[in-house]
């Protein structure tokens, strides 16, 4: 088994049981050929850019999914530290949205005139079809962490000893590979998996399913970049 995943089974909650038991989607969303591409120095500068361009659009649509998540945990968590969990990571999103703007101008992308993808608009719409307030906090808080961690270990992936990152985006794979963002998925697998223990068989299923969306929704999100 790989060390990523090694470490997340460590906990042994229900999280890490769903990425066992999924691990061949898990894998494509986060060994993905883009990554391996950054990963080995041989990442095509185009779909790079094509990525940054519509990871911009896709983290402006997430800042109110995590604010949907937020308000949930305000009215529905057990316990009061998700909130200031998740409020550092909304908070966090303040300057990754700066980042994009400054990175974006580095490589000469021009924000303004990028129009979102179908697949950026699909897992867009995806993220939306979780805000309503009739979805559970415990299936949302899933599909956040999902979201994260793909990012989380993907990145990670490319800072890892024998990588060839090329260094003008070491940036980018520090931004999601860093330790801290990996201690906040953490945090989020842990409310995760707290929230599961006491979930619903229907809630279960539900949050198991939006973990494979999250999953097929990155995978197609890395294709689309690759062009
Ligand atoms: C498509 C996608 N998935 C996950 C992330 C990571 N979360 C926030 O930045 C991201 N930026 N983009």
């Amino acid at each position: 088994m790989e060390a990523g995943l090694e470490q997340l089974a460590e906990a042994e909650g229900t999280t890490a049981t769903w990425l066992k038991k999924h691990h061949l989607m898990y894998t494509a969303a986060t060994r993905h050929p883009l990554i391996l591409s950054i990963r080995d120095g041989s990442i095509d500068l185009d779909s790079f850019k094509r990525w940054l361009g519509q990871d911009y659009l896709f983290v402006r649509a997430f800042v109110p999914f995590v604010s949907s998540v937020l308000l949930k945990a305000c009215r529905e968590s057990d316990n009061n530290s998700d909130m200031e969990v998740l409020l550092s990571g909304l908070a966090s999103l303040n300057g990754e949205i700066k980042w994009f703007k400054k990175e974006a101008s580095k490589w000469g992308v021009v924000l303004s005139s990028i129009a979102p993808q179908k697949v950026n608009q699909d897992y867009c719409r995806f993220l939306e079809s979780l805000m309503g307030p009739d979805v559970e906090y415990t299936v949302a808080i899933t599909a956040l962490w999902a979201i994260e961690v793909v990012y989380q270990q993907s990145f990670a992936h490319c800072l890892e000893e024998g990588s060839r990152t090329p260094p003008e985006l070491a940036e980018t794979c520090q931004r999601w590979g860093n330790e801290g963002f990996g201690q906040y998925c953490q945090s989020l697998q842990k409310i995760t998996d707290r929230r599961l223990l006491r979930a619903t068989n229907e809630e279960l299923k539900k949050a198991e399913v939006a973990l494979l969306r999250v999953l097929e929704h990155e995978v197609e999100f890395w294709n689309m970049s690759q062009g």
